[in-house]
């Protein structure tokens, strides 16, 4: 089964019209598919540290968009991340994501977190299910809010 997507600026990680939203953007760096996340107070799970959870979307998101951004709109079908170190709040976070296998319409893809001094905090394999058609972009009905987040 597949479904018909849809971009209406209110992802939650990268789209430019959710008022809670990261709003983080994207580029290519060499293969690598990459993102710049600096974590804040309310991104934190206990103190000083940023909440799994948070470092496990933006990793979910930089590999669905490689592939979106090659014209392959595709969903997360299943994902595994390993967390080696805490991420603290305040520096920027390094996410990269890049493709390991493709299996006609299953791709299977890794991505890492990389911390400013060079450690990778966490490392994730998700595989994608690319979906039919392209990415439909639609007007959003929600209103634009200022940034939370930034590269
Ligand atoms: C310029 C760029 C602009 C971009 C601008 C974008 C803005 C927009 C934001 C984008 C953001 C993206 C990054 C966030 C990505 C999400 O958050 S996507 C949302 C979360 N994911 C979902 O909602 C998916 C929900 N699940 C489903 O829809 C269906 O279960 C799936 C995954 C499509 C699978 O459907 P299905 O019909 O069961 O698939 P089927 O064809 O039977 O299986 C095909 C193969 O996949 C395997 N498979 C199926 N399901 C699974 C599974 N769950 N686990 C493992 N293997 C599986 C099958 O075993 C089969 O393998 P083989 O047997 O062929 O070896």
């Amino acid at each position: 089964m597949t479904v018909s997507l849809t971009d209406d600026g209110m992802c939650f990680v990268c789209g430019k019209n959710n008022p809670i939203g990261l709003k983080l953007s994207f580029a290519w760096e060499g293969d690598d598919y990459v993102t710049y996340f600096t974590p804040q107070p309310e991104h934190q799970s206990y103190a000083g540290i940023t909440h799994g959870g948070l470092v496990s979307t933006v990793l979910d998101e930089v590999m669905g968009r490689n592939m979106s951004s090659r014209g392959l709109p595709a969903v997360t079908a299943r994902m595994e991340v390993r967390f080696r170190h805490s991420v603290p709040l305040g520096d920027p976070v390094r996410f990269a994501a890049r493709i390991v296998r493709e299996r006609g319409k299953v791709i299977d893809v890794e991505a890492t977190a990389t911390l400013t001094d060079g450690r990778v905090a966490a490392e994730a394999t998700g595989r994608f299910l690319v979906q039919e058609g392209s990415l439909r972009e639609e007007t959003p009905t929600q209103p634009t809010a200022s940034a939370n987040s930034s590269k």
